[in-house]
């Protein structure tokens, strides 16, 4: 595809999509624009962006597509903004924010002076920001949720899904509000909780001046999320403030049952809690991507030796498959830990594997 690819807020997602359009679509222009001019500027230096954008309306004018990638209601703001500006006639607008009902109601103002709008959420991403996180390969094998307006959109939903197959992510059509029940639970309430539990432990670590230390594994990995952008997660809670509140409260109902099980000591009780939990994370896809694709991780019983982790790091670099973290994960002081590699993508992982396999005796473990 030719033309100009007009992306406004160049952090990690606004920045890996510009890699991806790039990379797929070699004579496109990309102008990018951020309100923080460093991040614009970095942008155009790491070779993300072709051009930094001097003046949005101007810009937003000869642009063929505008992704708006910045929080929620900047988006918004934006959606209003354009509405009232001299678009090119056939301009494609779509963003890449994490809720959509709000967003997709915003582009009401849109559709009215006949431009055309599609809700987009490519569901892959980390707890990290900015444009120097941004990835080519960020979307590969994510879903990619579209909420078009309505059905007659469909030629310029293939349109939008042309600019974006550099992605090589999965494209779903949903209703926004589908979208906003469906993320609110496996995404958004998470969260929440992630980001309460680490309050919690923040709460406690003057009576147990150890427990820093010690929320090093488990713990860490659970509430990792809970590392990503304040800014970013106020705007999403906000706008999906009524699916969450339901969420609530059914926690809370959840919360009370296993009070009254902990001051009952009803041993049956809480097996069954954790057993009905077991049985149903236990049946969740695991060769699929999930929703949220985020890293592919190998988990690997090593022995506990000094030089363990440059082993296993030689045999990665004698085959050139690249990581992008590794980890220690608990170590127990007798045998073995666990360490945890993260790759980009699922097919270094599966030679990460078989590498592994045949170099070495330790056990692995994909999930
Ligand atoms: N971080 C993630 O894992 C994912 C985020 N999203 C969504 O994508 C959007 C962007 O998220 P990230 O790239 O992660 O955030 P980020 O924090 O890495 O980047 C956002 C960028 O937008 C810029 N910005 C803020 N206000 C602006 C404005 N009014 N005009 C232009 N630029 C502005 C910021 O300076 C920043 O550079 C958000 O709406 C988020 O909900 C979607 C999927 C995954
Ligand atoms: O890092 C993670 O696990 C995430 O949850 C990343 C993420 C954040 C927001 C989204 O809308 C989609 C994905």
């Amino acid at each position: 595809m030719q033309g100009n690819v007009f992306i406004v807020g160049l952090g990690l997602i606004g920045g890996s999509l510009a890699l991806t359009i790039k990379r797929q679509h070699p004579k496109a222009t990309i102008i990018g624009y951020d309100v923080k001019k460093n991040e614009m500027e970095l942008a155009k230096i790491l070779g993300v962006i072709d051009e930094c954008s001097e003046n949005f309306q101007s810009d937003a004018e000869r642009a063929d597509l505008v992704i708006l990638a910045a929080p929620i209601i900047e988006t918004e703001k934006w959606i209003e903004r354009l509405a009232l500006m001299n678009l090119k006639k056939d301009v494609l607008i779509t963003d890449t924010g994490s809720t959509k009902k709000s967003v997709v109601d915003q582009a009401a103002l849109l559709v009215e002076k006949d431009i055309c709008f599609i809700g987009g959420h490519p569901m892959a991403g980390s707890h990290k920001s900015g444009v120097a996180a941004a990835k080519e390969r960020l979307f590969e094998n994510a879903f990619y949720i579209l909420t078009p307006l309505h059905s007659e959109q469909s030629v310029e939903v293939d349109k939008l899904k042309k600019w974006l197959s550099g992605t090589h992510a999965k494209f779903i059509t949903l209703s926004a509000k589908e979208h906003d029940g469906i993320t609110g639970i496996i995404s958004h309430f998470p969260h929440l909780i992630a980001a309460s539990l680490v309050g919690q432990a923040k709460e406690n670590q003057d009576k147990f001046p150890l427990l820093q230390r010690m929320a090093a594994g488990g713990f860490r990995d659970i509430t990792r999320i809970a590392s990503s952008s304040p800014v970013m997660w106020s705007d999403i809670s906000l706008r999906n403030k009524e699916v969450l509140l339901e969420l609530m409260d059914k926690w809370m109902e959840e919360m009370e049952k296993i009070t009254a099980l902990l001051h009952s000591e009803d041993y049956n009780g809480l097996h069954t809690f954790f057993s009905l939990a077991k049985e149903y994370r236990d049946q969740l896809p695991s060769s699929e991507p999930g929703a949220i694709r985020s890293f592919y991780d190998l988990f690997i019983d090593v022995p506990d030796y000094p030089g363990v982790i440059s082993e296993i790091t030689g045999h990665f670099a004698d085959e050139k498959i690249s990581i992008t973290n590794i980890r220690i994960l608990e170590t127990r002081e007798d045998i073995y830990g666990v360490l945890r590699v993260s790759f980009q993508t699922e097919e270094d992982r599966e030679r990460a594997f078989h590498c592994l396999k045949q170099k070495t005796t330790y056990e692995l473990y994909r999930d």
